[in-house]
């Protein structure tokens, strides 16, 4: 049996890390009475909230933390009709938060996930290990059999080329969970016992040319270097799936990371994942995405951006057209996603208008 972690009387974290350039996004439809387990750790830290749902509800805030909050009257008044590509009754609602944000770093965490304990004992400071995780290179050309090679006690281990042991520059850090686990329905619903109580002490590179499933209830990442790929797709009010959101951001994430010369890692830190949330229902959001992957994913593998994408919205603009050529005639639904890919690059870029080099 997995317990959450008791950080009553763990003392404030004054020399926060990063602490003016990092911002925590939450997407929220319920108080946020999980953050007083955080405190220690998070109060430092400026949050963005997103409201999700109805706009005129009241979301508590503990007390002593520094907010901002959005809700979808804000969203509509701050992008006009491209509110249009941010997700309605759905958590890829967050990415709002990314694009408002003006700092350097990203922290998105729900509000079901709790301070975990590690094996010891010790509460676990998810964000401090994801700052950890960004601050270091990643190796994605060549596989580290110690795992992160960059961490205290750990190195490249004989045969790893000298050459490539500089490593690249770190723009997604994606933790784990430990009790529920982010499973899909048919998963939920086959093994609604089970619970995550393995603790997997290592951190890794995913090696180029590898998709992964980017959960997003507890990720990290570089704006400046990954930010406007960071779309949570289109889910929600009035779209056909749920629950795919933050996998579509990590696919796009990954083929741009590749092409750009970026890691991407995945392992610690754990968070403590509270709540499963209904299987049925998941199972209604997920069905029509659970056998459209089978198509998206040999897309996203075999997707080439050209030598003049250098940018990130360069790639992302070029991702657009090819899911509007090769993935619309899956569904319309593909259609009108890549046009919200594309407003999503247009609303970004006028509220993070490019400074003059
Ligand atoms: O309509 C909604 C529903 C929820 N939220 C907020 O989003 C997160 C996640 O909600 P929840 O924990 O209920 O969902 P899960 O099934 O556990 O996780 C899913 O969310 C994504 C990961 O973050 C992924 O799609 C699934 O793993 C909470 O903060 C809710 O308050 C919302 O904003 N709008
Ligand atoms: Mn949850």
């Amino acid at each position: 049996m997995v317990e959450p972690a008791n950080t009553v009387g763990i003392p404030l974290n004054h020399a926060a890390l990063l602490k003016d350039e990092l911002d925590i996004v939450i997407p929220t439809i319920r108080n946020l009475d999980f953050l007083e387990m955080w405190r220690p750790f998070l109060q430092p830290y400026h949050l963005i909230i997103v409201q999700d749902g109805d706009p005129s509800k009241t979301i508590a805030v503990p007390e002593g933390f520094d907010y901002e909050l959005y809700n979808r009257n804000d969203i509509n008044r701050i992008l006009g009709p491209k509110a249009s590509c941010i997700s309605f009754k759905d958590s890829a609602c967050r990415c709002f938060g990314y694009m408002v944000s003006k700092k350097k770093y990203i922290f998105t965490i729900d509000d079901d996930c709790f301070v975990a304990k590690d094996p010891s004992g010790k509460a676990v400071n998810a964000l401090e290990q994801h700052i950890k995780n960004l601050l270091c290179p990643s190796s994605p050309f060549f596989f580290n059999t110690l795992y992160d090679p960059y961490r205290e006690g750990a190195d490249f281990v004989r045969g790893y080329p000298f050459s490539l042991r500089e490593g690249v520059a770190t723009a997604v850090s994606h933790g784990l969970w430990l009790n529920i686990p982010d499973y899909d329905a048919p998963t939920q619903l086959v093994k609604p016992k089970e619970r995550n109580t393995r603790y997997v002490d290592a951190v890794m590179t995913i090696p180029k040319g590898t998709l992964f499933p980017m959960c997003g209830m507890n990720l990290a990442f570089d704006r400046d270097l990954i930010g406007p790929a960071m779309y949570f797709g289109l889910m929600g009010d009035g779209q056909p799936i749920g629950r795919y959101d933050d996998m579509w951001a990590g696919w796009c994430v990954k083929v741009i990371c590749d092409h750009l010369g970026l890691g991407v890692k995945t392992g610690l830190p754990y968070i403590y994942h509270s709540k499963a949330s209904n299987p049925f229902v998941n199972l209604k959001k997920e069905y029509k995405g659970i056998f459209w992957q089978e198509d998206i994913i040999p897309f996203f593998q075999s997707a080439k951006l050209s030598k003049e994408a250098v940018t990130v919205q360069q790639c992302y603009i070029e991702l657009s057209k090819m899911v509007k050529e090769k993935l619309s005639p899956i569904d319309p639904y593909f259609d009108k996603l890549a046009d919200a890919m594309v407003t999503w690059i247009e609303a970004w870029d006028e509220l993070n208008p490019a400074t003059k080099a």
